[in-house]
């Protein structure tokens, strides 16, 4: 497909004698958000080195805007934020991005960059000074500014309070409306399941999942609950009549497939005052992760 920034094609990877990646193919066009997730030692770190060209590939192709891991052309398309951002911290913010575009060769608007990741006013101060988040933050912004083609971060939000990360995904948003193609290694399910397009999920080297929510909760087949509240006095004539479980006082909750959603909500609609409001609860990245994930599951 030639739309696709990151092709990844039967990739296959051992370390000594073991196996750790098993015939991976995975790709991310141009714009894409996608999430990688995985159990520790699931080979999530192993895919991400193997697409810097930092080990090489036992069987299988990587191509990276039609270029070879490791080559000039894959290294000028793509920026990496690693888990541990590392600095010198004797430079200031300013300093090091001067250094990072002096070395890659770009032209690059230092002080719009640090403005739009927040740290304006940190520009001129030791990052030695910095505190966790706003290293990564010049992380990100390291990543803003090579204009890559395809960014690699790999938990990016690990040890952010919830403000920066928030900030930090609409950094990453803007980065794939502008055409960047972004893959996302977390283990943060909440915040990609909100901000990502599409979910690759690797189980012990093997890619076991890899659609949007919706596609997955289909494949998944997991099911929808339905958590309605009864009017006073009516939670068991409630539960009565729609078979639901009782769960508090007021509330009864019933499970369905998830496509015969509407058919049971106009059931539920037929039942009058008796219903005074209803909660639908599909099913969560953290179910459908659980089934992809686990030992056992296909
Ligand atoms: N340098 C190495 N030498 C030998 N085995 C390695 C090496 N690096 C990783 N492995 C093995 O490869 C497998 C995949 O590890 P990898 O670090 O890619 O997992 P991961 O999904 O990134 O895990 P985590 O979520 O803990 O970061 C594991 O079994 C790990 O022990």
């Amino acid at each position: 497909m030639t739309d696709n920034i990151l092709n990844i094609d039967r990739l296959s990877k051992d370390r000594g004698r073991t196996r750790v990646l098993h015939d991976v193919s995975l790709s991310v066009k141009a714009g894409e958000r996608v999430a990688l997730l995985g159990h520790n030692g699931a080979g999530k770190s192993t895919l991400i080195k193997t697409v810097l060209g930092l080990t090489p590939i036992s069987d299988g192709a990587v191509a990276i805007a039609g270029h070879k891991p490791g080559s000039s052309a894959a290294r000028a398309a793509t920026a990496f934020l690693p888990e541990a951002v590392s600095f010198h911290p004797a430079l200031s913010g300013r300093e090091q991005l001067a250094l990072f575009a002096r070395l890659s060769g770009v032209k690059a608007d230092i002080a719009g960059i640090m403005e739009r990741v927040g740290l304006a006013d940190a520009l001129d101060r030791r990052i030695g000074t910095y505190s966790k988040g706003m290293r990564q933050r010049l992380g990100l912004a390291q990543v803003l500014l090579g204009k890559p083609k395809l960014a690699l971060l790999d938990e990016p939000t690990s040890g952010l309070d919830p403000i920066s990360r928030q900030d930090l995904y609409a950094i990453i948003d803007e980065l794939a409306q502008d055409g960047c193609a972004v893959l996302i290694a977390s283990h943060a399910l909440t915040e990609v399941e909100a901000r990502t397009d599409r979910i690759a999920i690797l189980r012990k080297g093997h890619l076991v999942a890899d659609d949007s929510l919706a596609g997955l909760s289909a494949q998944a087949g997991l099911r929808t609950r339905l958590r309605m509240r009864a009017s006073e006095g009516k939670a068991d004539q409630l539960a009565a009549q729609t078979g639901g479980l009782r769960i508090n006082g007021a509330s009864v909750e019933i499970e369905i497939e998830t496509p015969d959603k509407m058919d049971a909500l106009r059931r539920i609609a037929t039942l009058g005052d008796v219903v005074v409001d209803v909660d639908i609860a599909p099913p969560k990245l953290e179910d459908l992760y659980r089934h992809f994930a686990q030992e056992g599951a296909q």
